[in-house]
């Protein structure tokens, strides 16, 4: 009913609305038309509609009603519109995030918390994303890197086809492990009971009031499932979060010159502010409390969560790019060789011993954000307040926020002809542009990790990981995708984007199987 009132109330177009069904027979009908097929991501919904009704969206705003799977959402396509709930002012989180997480992390997480808790841990959080932490950990991040480089060789001995999302995923965790607490996690080799817990946890995870969700809501065993595997995740992270304890005292993180130690890990940063605060003693008197357990191990869980699908994917979809412009892959083998020299079997070591290498692959970076252009994972989701309007800065219409979910939608925006040149080609040469050239990026236009203040606190280590990955494996082997014949194509695509049951994430669809033939030195 919000939504019938905006068209008399605000002047706002809405599309064509059924008292009964609400937008839901407009959406079906998309579904029906046999180009989209069932099971693109959601966030592809707002940029289908706006592609069917554009005298409905030319503002880059849609409302919608989908009563009673979800509240009413505000599609929201303008980087000056969502600047204006995503930066200043930044509004919290949506309730269908905190519900989704509550049992997972009881809102003790990065992504969910609010005010000054929030602000607090992110000072924390902070200086293990700096640029200089992360680059100190880019020989760990090579030895994970190598062994996915090793098992891409099995895989092109045997000439099969694999899960690439898997693979990729297996890696992600590791290379997170890492960087978290200093761990090899080898979820790549041997099956890790802190992965399998986290995968069957979210499958319970609520991610809306669809039927399927409705059973989960109402079935009795549920509180008891999540309950038992974060148990299990307790038990896996509570005697690593003492040793990052003790061996950050042992590491004079208390010595008798008063300097803390260096911290190098995110959760030695966590146990660094902790101590400073609580303990002035040997390791041996370090009493932990149990609410600080707590909450390092909600935050531990949400980094692996949201750190690992969104960046396999995110490689899934460079390789598939990649296959699909050979002169893009030849443009990016061209910059290794340039940067690295012509054997690529060295570029491990080399990274390793020079991690500043990775700032200096411009073309690399740029198919990068050129992937998370056209795929990116996620997109933010706000909770509307009252009085909070959006002001369009070119014709001025005003939108309301209350009683809406305020959707960032980066897949609409990012792929909108209003603001980029050739918005569904994949043109990495756009990310060189100089101001005043065609392809010149937009300010704010990009964002796939979000911007303000709740913007991604991993996305430089997301971007030092895809760079390492690149370099190390792109001149050596070649990918083919491997969908069956018959597999749907969407927007140009089988590796189209999709959300997989539970997953807050847009990943390509299947898992993207592939397979690889080594070429060059590692023939
Ligand atoms: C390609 C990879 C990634 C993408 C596209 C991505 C995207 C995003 C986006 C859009 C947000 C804002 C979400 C919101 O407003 O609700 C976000 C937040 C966040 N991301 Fe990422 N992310 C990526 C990788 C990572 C990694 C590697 C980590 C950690 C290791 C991570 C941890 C987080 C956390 C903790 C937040 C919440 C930050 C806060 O509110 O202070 N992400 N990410």
């Amino acid at each position: 009913m919000i939504v019938r009132e905006l068209p008399k109330k605000y002047g706002i177009p809405i599309l064509p609305h059924s008292y009964l069904f609400g937008h839901f027979p407009e959406v079906i009908k998309l579904y029906l038309s046999g180009e989209v097929p069932p099971d693109v991501a959601g966030q592809s919904v707002g940029y289908l509609l706006a592609k069917k009704y554009p005298e409905y969206t030319k503002d880059g705003m849609l409302y919608t009603d989908m009563w009673p799977i979800t509240s009413p959402i505000a599609w929201v396509c303008h980087p000056e519109l969502m600047y204006q709930f995503c930066q200043d002012p930044s509004l919290p989180k949506a309730w269908l995030l905190r519900r989704e997480f509550q049992p997972f992390t009881h809102l003790k997480d990065l992504v969910t918390l609010e005010g000054a808790e929030w602000k607090r841990w992110r000072a924390i959080y902070n200086p293990g994303f700096s640029a200089k932490n992360l680059l100190s950990m880019v020989p760990d991040f090579v030895e994970e890197i190598q062994v996915f480089t090793g098992l891409l060789r099995s895989l092109a001995k045997s000439g099969e086809s694999a899960n690439c999302l898997e693979m990729a995923m297996n890696l992600t965790y590791d290379v997170i492990g890492r960087a978290t607490m200093g761990e090899r996690l080898h979820c790549q080799t041997i099956p890790n009971s802190f992965k399998k817990a986290l995968n069957k946890q979210t499958t319970w995870v609520i991610t809306d009031n669809g039927p399927e969700n409705i059973l989960k809501m109402i079935n009795p065993f549920r509180p008891l499932i999540m309950g038992y595997y974060n148990k299990v995740m307790d038990g896996y992270f509570f005697p690593r979060i003492k040793r990052v304890i003790a061996e950050y005292l042992n590491a004079g993180g208390k010595s008798s010159s008063g300097h803390a130690a260096k911290p190098k890990t995110i959760t030695s940063l966590a146990v660094k502010a902790y101590l400073n605060e609580h303990v002035s003693k040997a390791a041996d008197d370090v009493r932990l409390d149990k609410s600080f357990t707590d909450m390092v191990i909600a935050q531990l869980k949400m980094f692996m969560l949201a750190g690992h699908d969104t960046t396999a994917s995110t490689l899934a979809f460079a390789y598939m790019l990649l296959e699909q412009n050979p002169s893009c892959l030849a443009a990016l083998r061209q910059e290794h060789d340039a940067v690295l020299g012509s054997d690529p079997s060295t570029a491990g070591t080399q990274i390793s011993s020079s991690p500043h290498l990775l700032n200096a692959l411009p073309y690399t970076l740029a198919v990068i954000k050129e992937t998370l252009r056209l795929f990116p994972p996620v997109g933010s989701v706000r909770e509307g307040q009252k009085g909070v309007f959006l002001t369009h800065p070119d014709t001025g219409a005003r939108y309301p926020t209350e009683h809406f979910m305020m959707f960032s939608n980066t897949f609409w925006e990012h792929r909108s002809e209003l603001l980029w040149k050739r918005p569904e080609e994949f043109v990495p040469e756009r990310w060189l542009a100089k101001e005043g050239e065609e392809l010149h990026v937009r300010k704010h236009a990009f964002r796939p990790f979000e911007l303000g203040p709740r913007s991604c606190i991993g996305q430089e280590l997301a971007l030092l990981e895809l760079k390492a990955i690149l370099v190390i494996t792109v001149r050596e082997m070649e990918i083919s995708l491997a969908y069956d014949e018959k597999a749907p194509v969407f927007l140009g695509t089988k590796a189209y984007q999709i959300m997989d049951r539970g997953q807050v994430a847009g990943r390509p669809k299947g898992g993207m199987p592939f397979r690889v033939r080594m070429v060059g030195n590692g023939k």
